[in-house]
Parts: structure tokens; sequence; C-alpha cells
């Protein structure tokens, strides 16, 4: 057997700078990985080292969600995030709980390290908060602190496909069914002293906190019942649109005297839809390229509302054409550019989109407006028949029944000629319903003698319908003060 003796032995010296060179070569090896391998790959190797090396092959699958794509937010972190407050367990031991200022709800989310287990298709799965800080220093050498968010999503490998074709497209859609649930409806308008501002700063928003919807509308029911399908089917058509390679786009012209529920009927339609509304005066704007301008900045699913087009563009189209017979200007304002911008490009950078126009007399519009295809339904509101009324009997008296004096009301109302909006005013003078109605009938009875007097004076045909011209050119007159008013203050949900 050989022995070693102490002279084999390597001396210190030697060990030392044996040491000295492997060190050496060490941090040549370490600096030539540093220069020539790229940093994440780096990583990647020494994770695939340390898997390989020290830890079982695991039968789990980690999919990391992060909050930020880029620079963009990460849809699936979004939808994560909304899906996963349906998902909280009485067994949760931290929360997070917030709200802004202009929400109804308190929000409810999981705090960070906070777990998650949820079943989907008999799929175990298990989700997890990150949330993790970093200070950096910024270049002016202040320190800089911010938050990586993300969802960790734990589940046996063999169910890698379903959950990426199934489960995850399930919580995307599922939040987006939860999202429009609690969507707080907007009304848009041009201006500068709203609290939101939405379409890159053009658009002012206030929360459209209607109560119409179309159950209190009083109008022709048939008409309502067409209205509502049409809509429904309208949602619907996503599919349809494409088929027939038409831009998923309808239009209303909204007709009647004032006071007949046209506005009403706007906010009842997105209130059904749940679609926010984009206000458009065009008396604001001074040329189509600004109008274009607006109109691409409003959103998908909204309802693109422009009121009394007979005394907007239309008016301005003739009286150019009335003063030198030829064509506006290009930066002019004009009828033509805005139909022109309707049916084209604005219907086709987005989707589901309605507009819808109003007016007081369908007689003055320019007939490009009414041409078949340009507005897909026409709907008439008009004086409160019967049937209105008893609705709004029960709307605003709660009479569901029969009253004494429904007979004579009914006897009247059609002949005097008489907006929803007036007899609404008239049951609200009262919460007492006998006292109501012995109001309104009053009401109408004094309508039908003003009528009847100017028939018995024998006063010329045009002149029988100086009451009705006066109710019009009162409304319009009301109108307008509202909207002055409107333009000074934030009197705008009342409009609506
Ligand atoms: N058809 C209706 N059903 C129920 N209420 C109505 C109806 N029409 C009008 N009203 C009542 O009258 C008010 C004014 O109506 P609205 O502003 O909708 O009329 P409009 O047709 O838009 O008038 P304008 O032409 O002056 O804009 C409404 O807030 C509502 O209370
Ligand atoms: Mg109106």
């Amino acid at each position: 057997m050989k022995m070693f003796s102490l002279a084999d032995m390597p001396s210190t010296t030697t060990v030392l700078s044996a040491y000295a060179s492997i060190a050496g070569s060490m941090m040549l090896v370490r600096s030539i990985a540093n220069e020539f391998i790229p940093h994440q790959f780096q990583a990647y190797l020494l994770s695939s080292l340390r898997y390989f090396f020290l830890s079982p092959i695991s039968s789990q699958l980690t999919l990391v969600i992060e909050e930020l794509d880029g620079i963009s937010r990460n849809q699936v972190f979004e939808a994560s995030e909304i899906y996963l407050r349906t998902k909280i367990t009485p067994s949760a031991e931290r929360l997070r709980v917030s709200k802004a200022s202009r929400e109804k709800n308190f929000t409810v989310t999981i705090e960070k390290g906070e777990e998650i287990v949820d079943e989907f298709q008999g799929i175990q799965l298990k989700w997890r908060y990150i949330c993790s800080e970093s200070n950096s220093n910024d270049p002016y050498g202040s320190q800089l602190r911010s938050e990586h968010r993300s969802f960790e999503l734990v589940f046996s490998k063999k169910h890698k496909e379903r959950v990426l074709d199934s489960y995850l497209p399930y919580v995307l859609n599922k939040s987006r069914d939860i999202k429009e649930e609690n969507k707080v409806l907007k009304l848009y308008t041009l201006g500068s002293f709203y609290d939101d501002a939405g379409g890159g700063g053009l658009w002012g928003s206030v929360n459209l906190d209607h109560p119409a919807t179309f159950d209190k509308l009083a109008m022709d029911p048939e008409v309502k019942k067409a209205l509502m399908d049409d809509l429904e089917r309208f949602v619907k058509g996503r599919e349809f649109y494409k088929k027939v390679g038409k831009a998923w786009k309808r239009g209303y012209l909204l007709y009647g005297p004032p006071g007949t529920g046209k506005s009403s009927l706007i906010a009842a339609m997105a209130n059904y839809l749940n679609f926010d509304i984009y206000d458009l005066e065009l008396a604001n704007l001074q040329c189509n390229s600004e109008l274009r301008r607006l109109l691409v900045a409003t959103a998908n699913r909204s309802i693109l509302v422009i009121e009394d087009i007979d005394c907007s563009v239309e008016l301005r189209d003739r009286q150019f054409a009335a003063a030198g017979g030829f064509e506006p200007p290009n930066s002019q304002l004009t009828l033509s550019g805005l139909l022109n911008f309707i049916d084209g490009l604005w219907s086709s950078c987005g989707d589901e989109r309605i507009i819808v126009f109003t007016t007081n007399h369908k007689d003055r519009l320019d007939p490009a407006l009414l041409r078949p295809g340009r507005m897909d339904m026409h709907i008439h509101l008009s004086y409160c028949t019967n049937y209105g009324f008893k609705l709004l009997a029960s709307n605003y008296l709660g009479i569901h029944e029969n009253h004494r004096l429904f007979g004579e009301i009914e006897g009247l109302i059609e002949n005097a000629e008489v907006t929803p909006a007036e007899v609404a005013e008239e049951l609200m003078k009262n919460d007492n319903a006998d006292i109501a109605l012995e109001g309104l009938t009053k009401f109408l009875k004094r309508k039908t003698m003003e009528r009847d007097e100017v028939k018995n004076e024998g006063v010329k045909e045009a002149e029988i319908q100086e009451p009705k011209k006066q109710k019009i050119e009162n409304g319009e007159e009301r109108k307008f003060v509202r909207r002055t008013l409107r333009r000074g203050t934030r009197t705008i949900c009342r409009r609506w």
C-alpha cells in the first residue's frame, strides 16, 4: 500500500496558487458569460440548472399573468381581476376595498399573497395574487417606487390545452358580463366643465342617471314593440352585419311636437341597451373637419344624438344655396358632410353604433335625410292618446284599475291635442289622484274649448292651427331657454 508522506503533500503555496488560478478562471468564465450570453438567457440557464438538479419534476404548470404587456394593460390580467372578485370565499383573510368617487358600489378584490381556488369542468385551478415593489432611480436622482402586479394560475400540466382554449376565454367572457352589469352610463357632450374627459379630451361626460324606461313611455304600443325588437335584433346582429358586408350601425329619426318624449325615448334606449350617449350640438361646430375629429373620438356601443337637426346644418345649407346658389366651401359644416361621414368612415371604424336624429318638423328636413336607407326607422311621437294617458296615470298616480273620471278624460283627450309632457305636468300637481284627475279634466276642457272657440268664430284653416303653432313655438322657446341655461351650468342631465 502506498503511503503518502508529508513530503508528497502539496505545499501551502502550491495550494494557494492553484486556488488563485481556479478563481481567476472562474472570474474569466463569468465575465465572458456576462459579456456574450444575454442577461435573460443567463437567468434561464440558471433556473434550468436549478430545476434540473434541485427540484423534483413537477406535474403542475404555472401561468404568469402580468398586469402590463409592454406599456399597455394586459387584458387577461384585467379580466382575471374582475372575475376573481366573484370567487372570493369567506376563508379569505385579507381583502382590498376601494371606490372611485363616482361609483356606486365598493370594489372588493384580493390582497397580495392571497390564494383563490376555482374549479372548471372538473379541473382544479389555484390563483395567486403577486405584488412586488421595486425601487429604481430615475435620471434626476430621485427614487421611484413601482409595483409589479401579476396573477399566477397553477393547475395540472395535463390540462394546459383546456385551460388556454376554454377556461381563459370563459374568464374573459365572464368579466365582460360583470363589467357590463356594473357599467355606469355616461352622457358625453362638448364642453370643458365636466368631471371626466373622454375621447382624447374632446368630449366631457357626466353620469347619465336618467330614469326613463320603455315601460314608462307613453307611446303607440305597436311602435314601441317594433322599436324594441329592432334594437334587440341590432345588438345581436354582429354575424349578420359581417355576412352582408354592412357597417354595424343603425339610424333612427324621432319626430314630433315638443314634449312628446323624443329625448325621453333616447334615454330609454340607452338604458335598455346599456349604451353611453354622445349628444352632439352641431350649432357649436364650425366645420366638417371638427365634426370628423369628434365622431372619431366616440366609443363603440354608444348612441350618437343630434337633436333638432332641422335647426342646424340643413338650414345653413339652404341659406348658402339661397345666397349664391353655389356649394358651401369644404371647411364649412354641411349636412352632406355630416351624412357622408356618418355613412362612410365613421360607421366603418366602429362597432354597434346607433345614431338618432330628432326634429319637431319632419316636413322641413332635407330630402337627403329622409331618403330610404339613410335612417333605418322613422318614429313618430305624437299627442297623448287614451292608451298613453292610462300609462301616465298608472306611473304618476299609481292608478292601475279604473277611476270614475277616466271615462270623461278619455272622451276629451284625443281631441284636445295635448302632449304627454302636458298631461304629466297636470298629474304631478297633486298626490291625491282625485284632485289631480279633476285638474286634468279641467285642463282638457279648457284646451277643447279654445279649439272650439276658434272654430266657431269661423276663422280660416290656417288660424285654426294657431294654438298648435303657438304650442310648438312655446315649446321651442322653452327648449332654447333650457339650452342657454345648460351651456352655463351643469343641468345637462335634466334635459334627458
Ligand atoms: N311619451 C311620453 N311618455 C312619458 N312621459 C313623457 C312623454 N313625453 C314627454 N314626457 C314627459 O315630458 C318631459 C319632456 O319630454 P321630452 O323632453 O322627452 O320631450 P321632447 O319630445 O324631447 O321635447 P322637445 O322637442 O322639446 O325636445 C319628460 O321628461 C317626461 O317627463
Ligand atoms: Mg327633446
